[in-house]
């Protein structure tokens, strides 16, 4: 039976342990970073993200975000590289955001929010598909960016205009020839440790790499993200905002960074 869960006050991630006992587990994501605390790792390899923008397929509201979800029945969309090994095959993004600018990202740096985050996730091509990845210890590696406030993104402006379709819970549409890699920061500087989804299932399978540089997003195109809803068509209005899940404990996990 597939538990309901969300994140308002008798759902969220205060209550989450109560159906997914992982909520307590020893690598639970996100966590807040500490950069004097990580440890400079030179064997960590350069990050290698070569997308295709064919393999966008759709725009999903899950009724916890939005997602954009790809093609991945071949490694035209992968990650290599970085802390990883092996290939990794793209198969969507989503983002977590506040219902104001001071909060809304799942990781934090030394304690410092941000208005929203991006994470691409992938799944470890050893593994037959997502399914089978996402319970094991290398089965997915997500990719997390900050996003902060100031000037319009452009890159992100695409996204941004097809959310009007998808404003409820269970909308999607066609959503094609789109290329993630638009969305990534000038350097692929990161630091990585050893997560887990940071929503149920809370599935221990993640390799983290969180993007040191952040990129833009403007105050009307955070308005955009708000203008989601978490409900779908009939129900009650409830703004899609607020779904994060705060830092998590580190019990004794070591976060390295690919950068002095
Ligand atoms: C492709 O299947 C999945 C993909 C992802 C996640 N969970 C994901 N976890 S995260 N935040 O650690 O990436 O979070 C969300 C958050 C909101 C919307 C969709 C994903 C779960 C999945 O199936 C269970
Ligand atoms: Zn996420």
């Amino acid at each position: 039976m597939s538990h309901a869960w969300g994140y308002g006050p008798s759902d969220g991630p205060e209550t989450w342990a109560e159906n997914f006992p992982l909520a307590s587990g020893p690598r639970q994501s996100p966590i807040n970073i500490v950069p004097k605390e990580a440890q400079f790792d030179p064997s960590l390899k350069p990050l290698k993200i070569r997308y295709d923008a064919r393999d966008a397929k759709g725009i999903l509201n899950n009724g916890h975000s939005f997602q954009v979800d790809f093609v991945d029945d071949t490694d035209s969309s992968t990650l290599t590289g970085g802390p990883i090994s092996g290939t990794y095959r793209l198969k969507q993004f989503h983002f977590h955001w506040g219902a104001s600018d001071e909060r809304g990202s799942e990781h934090t740096i030394n304690g410092i929010t941000f208005p929203c985050e991006l994470h691409l996730v992938h799944w470890n091509t050893k593994y037959a598909s997502f399914g089978e990845a996402a319970d094991k210890p290398d089965g997915l590696a997500v990719v997390g960016v900050f996003l902060k406030i100031g000037a319009a993104n452009p890159k992100l402006q695409k996204v941004l205009d097809a959310l009007d379709a998808i404003k409820t819970k269970g909308k999607q549409n066609v959503f094609a020839n789109f290329d993630p890699k638009t969305l990534l920061p000038g350097s692929l500087d990161y630091w990585t440790y050893d997560g887990s989804l940071t929503t149920p299932p809370l599935l221990e399978s993640v390799t983290w790499i969180v993007l040191k540089e952040q990129i833009s997003v403007s105050p009307a195109q955070m308005a955009k993200f708000r203008s989601l809803l978490f409900t779908g068509d009939g129900e009650p209005l409830c703004n899609m905002v607020d779904n994060f899940r705060p830092p998590q404990l580190l019990k004794g996990r070591r976060v390295r960074a690919s950068f002095k």
